[in-house]
């Protein structure tokens, strides 16, 4: 069991964003902006898909791990708080996800 949090990823993500460490991934991937950024995003994204279809687990973590980092960095790309995310996901506690889907397409 970890203590490391998504708080703490996005801790670390900001003050990587703004090290100018030339040797950090994090700046680099920054610098590059939205668009190489949300590509990775993307690429992640689609590895994670692959990992759980091939029932591969370590991959699976892997994958997952590289998906949440770099869903961070757009985060933080779009200066968007990992707290509105939270807060929506909160909002969202209350209400079935077949209900929600059910109060916005009749269906
Ligand atoms: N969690 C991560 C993390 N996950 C993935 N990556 C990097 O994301 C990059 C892209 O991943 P890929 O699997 O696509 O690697 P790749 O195939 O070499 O990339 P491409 O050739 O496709 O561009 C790799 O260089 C990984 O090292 C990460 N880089 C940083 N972090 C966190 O950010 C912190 C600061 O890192 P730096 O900013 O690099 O100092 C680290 O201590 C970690 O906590």
């Amino acid at each position: 069991m970890s203590d490391f949090t998504l708080d703490d990823l996005e801790r670390i993500v900001a003050e990587r964003a703004r090290s100018g460490d030339t040797n950090s991934w994090t700046a680099k991937l920054f610098a590059s902006g939205m668009d190489r950024a949300a590509k990775k995003l993307g690429e992640e994204a689609v590895e994670t898909v692959i990992a759980a279809v091939r029932k591969d687990e370590t991959e699976l973590v892997s994958e997952s791990a590289d998906l949440l980092y770099h869903w961070m960095v757009v985060l933080a790309l779009a200066d968007v708080p990992l707290s509105r995310v939270m807060e929506e996901l909160e909002r969202r506690t209350g209400q079935s996800g077949i209900a929600e889907k059910a109060s916005r397409t009749g269906r």
